[in-house]
């Protein structure tokens, strides 16, 4: 059993204890001999980030083409570099991003790629929880349905049998603009049958909703809807820059989760989602980072300031997004879009948790210390808890040797751009 002793937690000085992967405990915990203790008197517990939507791997293509719209951003740069990864150069990638989550406090990521199982194995050794999806693209092409199809059930049982609790499998079909009608049927249909998640990047450039409509007449969520894609589906939708209001209905009615990239639809000057107008209908707002091929970090912390700044700002709006609301979105909503018992600390909750030390410059004066996280902290955790194991302490990772990975890594990039 874990103790952590004397932590600031939901508000006040309390103990929090841990046994196996859950809390089990919150209050005046006395300390018995089989308990392994964490001093919290200078920290706050807070629940580990959940970024909502991630192409871990692409931590390979940090730097490489920036500044540029996503369609040409695609195509002319990041296919062509995808198609020269393999298995291996994958693994290094996704440890480097598990370090740099870790490091800033996320401790679940639902993620959509190639080659899963090197994100799995990373996943696995570097102790973070996960929701892998296999990104499928067919480009309309029969052939490449079938393959895709026989790809996506091929991971989603490696992932199974993986039988680790904190690697959960998921359907992750691309988008409208790039896999067939027949795809997203079988996708739709697939995660009925199993139980899966869907994560899908939806409506995130005007270019793209373009391209759907020209090809069936409808905007993407109402073409999806046509054909009963959501029908008693769990789905993450990415982005969702650009919205009708019938497709806000849409969303609403299939209770569809929004994952909110604002980073990346900025820095591909995309757009800004409506997220006011989802926030009123009630829609389940969660925070993603995108690869970091357009963030270009993992720091889930960014993407909460510009969550709460962002729409004040777009709507001249002070009172919008409070700071509470946009820690929620990073915490609780992505919990609940991904359908984890993860969030919040509470009694019965899986043991996520992050402690941030409070003697750091921005961190003072120490009082509206939420307020603080939200507008002024800079994402450097100090101890990460994972599925009530200590994944880092004092800021070192204890699951991974971190310099072997950088070392690695580089090795990686050189490979794949060489
Ligand atoms: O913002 C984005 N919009 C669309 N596709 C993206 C974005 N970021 C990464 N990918 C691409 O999605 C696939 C993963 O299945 C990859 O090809 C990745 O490069
Ligand atoms: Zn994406």
């Amino acid at each position: 059993m874990l103790l952590i002793k004397n932590v600031y937690v939901n508000g006040k000085r309390q103990d929090i204890l841990i046994e196996g992967n859950k809390i089990k405990e919150i209050g005046e915990v006395k300390k018995e001999e089989e308990m392994e203790v964490i001093d919290g008197s200078d920290k706050i517990a807070i629940p580990g980030l959940i970024n909502t939507h991630t192409h871990i791997p692409m931590t390979l293509f940090r730097g490489v083409a920036d500044d540029l719209p996503l369609m040409e951003w695609l195509n002319n740069y990041i296919w062509p570099m995808e198609a020269k990864l393999n298995e291996e150069i994958v693994y290094y990638g996704t440890l480097l991003g598990c370090i740099e989550m870790i490091k800033t406090g996320t401790t679940t990521f639902n993620d959509m790629y190639f080659y899963l199982e090197g994100i799995a194995k990373a996943v696995n050794e570097s102790g973070i929880r996960a929701v892998l999806a296999y990104g499928m693209i067919d480009l309309f092409d029969e052939e490449r349905r079938e393959r895709e199809i026989k790809n996506a059930k091929k991971y989603i049982k490696y992932i199974k049998d993986l039988n680790n609790s904190r690697i959960i499998p998921a359907l992750g079909p691309h988008s409208a603009y790039t896999c067939s009608k027949e795809l997203l049927e079988e996708v739709s249909k697939l995660a009925k049958e199993q139980n899966l998640l869907i994560h899908i990047h939806m409506n995130e450039t005007l270019d793209e909703i373009k391209i759907v409509k020209e090809k069936t007449g409808m905007e993407p969520f109402k073409y999806l809807d046509s054909f009963g894609f959501f029908d008693n589906n769990n789905v993450v939708a990415a982005h969702c820059v650009h919205l009708t209001e019938e497709e806000i209905e849409i969303i609403k009615r299939n209770n569809i989760s929004i994952s909110h990239n604002p980073i990346s639809n900025l820095k591909l000057a995309s757009g800004i989602a409506p997220i006011e107008k989802l926030l009123k209908k009630g829609v389940n707002i969660t925070l993603g980072t995108d690869g970091c091929g357009s963030n270009n970090n993992l720091n889930l912390f960014e993407e909460i300031k510009t969550v709460a700044i962002l729409h004040k700002g777009v709507n001249l709006n002070p009172r919008l997004v409070k700071a509470e609301e946009a820690f929620k979105f990073a915490t609780e909503n992505g919990a609940k879009a991904l359908n984890i018992k993860a969030g919040r600390i509470e009694k019965g909750y899986l043991a996520d948790i992050v402690l941030i030390k409070l003697n750091k410059p921005f961190l003072y004066p120490k009082e509206n210390i939420y307020s603080h996280l939200v507008y002024a902290f800079n994402g450097t955790v100090d101890d990460v808890i994972i599925d009530g194991k200590i994944v880092m302490r004092d800021n070192k990772i204890l699951t991974l040797d971190e310099e072997k990975v950088y070392e690695k890594f580089e090795k990686a990039y050189y490979k794949l751009i060489g």
